[in-house]
């Protein structure tokens, strides 16, 4: 489904990602997690074609990553990790806007909207502008904006950031039967639990370079933390990053 060949980013005289190598299969929930600035917006952006890779290729469904590719767009979605959307339409109004970009056909859409609507709670905010919603709840119609038209797959960065314990869970729920049903889907969080409850692969990046891919257990294993949960294993794997406070010294300048 995703096929990551040799991927790198590289700005002025730095590498941002640098040769990254993996592939996401059908059905799969894939993790990608890493600290801040590890390298992780600019390779789902690279994967979507958004950004252009200094070096590498990625193929989405067997194709290359282009944005521009209407098709191949028609099978995948992406929910971003800010929630911008036009405030003066109201929910409805932009699920219709999002509707007419898919060609969903018109009892489809009312079947899986209203589907989605209970899943994520908002249906009694339809009529609302939603420059009078929340972040989660903006953050809610952007998920069901990008899951109703069911595309193969999709790609999620930090989706539960400003939902609600509640919400939470139905996301969670919603992407295990989403991939039940052969569907993938690709995740960035930084909230390890999350991960570490319905991820089937993880992959941790640090300093733009794969550090670990596998299962929970085969992660546990390369780190040596044969109990550990994921957040041992990921604090392990990416131990300088946390450690360098430790080396300041008081009377250091920042
Ligand atoms: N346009 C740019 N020009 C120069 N450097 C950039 C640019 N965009 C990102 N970077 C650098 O690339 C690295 C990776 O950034 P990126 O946004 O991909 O990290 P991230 O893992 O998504 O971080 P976060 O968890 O904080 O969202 C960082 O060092 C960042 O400063």
């Amino acid at each position: 489904m995703i096929a990551v060949r040799g991927l790198s980013k590289e700005y002025k005289d730095k590498y941002a990602v640098k040769n990254l190598n993996f592939n996401v299969g059908e059905g799969e929930l894939f993790a990608f997690l890493g600290p801040n600035g590890s390298g992780k917006s600019t390779t789902i952006k690279m994967m979507l074609g958004i950004l252009e890779a200094t070096e590498g290729d990625v193929e989405i469904l067997g194709f290359k990553a282009d944005v521009n590719n209407i098709e191949l767009k028609r099978q995948w979605s992406f929910v971003p990790d800010t929630p911008d959307i036009i405030g003066k339409l109201t929910g409805q109004q932009y699920l219709n806007f999002v509707a007419g970009v898919y060609k969903m056909p018109k009892n489809l859409f009312n079947e899986r909207v209203s589907e989605l609507l209970e899943w994520f709670d908002l249906k009694n905010d339809l009529k609302t502008l939603v420059e009078e919603y929340s972040h989660g709840m903006r953050q809610k119609l952007v998920i069901i904006g990008a899951l109703m038209h069911e595309p193969k797959v999709i790609f999620l960065d930090e989706p539960n950031v400003g939902l609600d314990p509640k919400s939470t869970r139905n996301l969670k729920q919603y992407l295990r039967e989403y991939t039940s049903r052969g569907n993938t889907v690709f995740l960035t969080t930084h909230t390890l639990s999350l991960a570490e409850e319905i991820a089937d692969r993880i992959l941790i990046i640090y300093k733009g370079e794969e550090k670990a891919t596998g299962t929970l257990d085969e992660l546990r294993q390369i780190s040596g933390l044969a109990e550990g949960t994921l957040e041992d294993v990921f604090l392990h794997l990416t131990e300088e990053a946390y450690s360098d406070v430790s080396n300041y010294e008081s009377g250091d300048t920042v």
